[in-house]
């Protein structure tokens, strides 16, 4: 297991570096069972969580919304019975900076300690 969870984002500004094709290689080690998928042109992070119900789901969702506002950097949540999707990029580039990478680190570790997630 890597330290990418154990990081923090940096402010999303406009002129911030995109991650390279190497870091995001490197990055994505740690991330197993995120897809890189282009959408509207913009390069995004993407996993679907499953749930038993709506409830567990909305509370994950909750959890990954209290994590995005602590770290000042926000994904896509679309809840639905049983399921969250969680899509993350940074607006700021249109694209997939290194915060990214951290956040979808620490919303797998959310899950890790989210019984109710699989
Ligand atoms: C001012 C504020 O920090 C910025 O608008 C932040 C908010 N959250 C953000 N979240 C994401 N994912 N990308 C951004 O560029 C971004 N910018």
């Amino acid at each position: 297991m890597g330290n990418l969870s154990k990081q923090h984002c940096e402010a999303c500004r406009a002129d911030a570096e995109p991650a390279s094709q190497a870091e995001i290689e490197d990055y994505r080690r740690e991330l197993p069972s995120w897809e890189i998928l282009e959408r509207e042109s913009i390069r995004r992070l993407e996993r679907v969580f499953t749930f038993k119900n709506f409830k567990q789901a909305l509370a994950f969702t909750n959890r990954v919304g209290e994590l995005a506002e602590e770290a000042g950097h926000h994904p896509a949540l679309l809840t639905e019975w049983g399921k969250v999707t969680v899509i993350w990029w940074t607006h700021a580039i249109k694209g997939l900076h290194k915060n990214d990478f951290v956040m979808a680190a620490k919303t797998d570790e959310a899950a890790r300690t989210d019984e109710a997630a699989k």
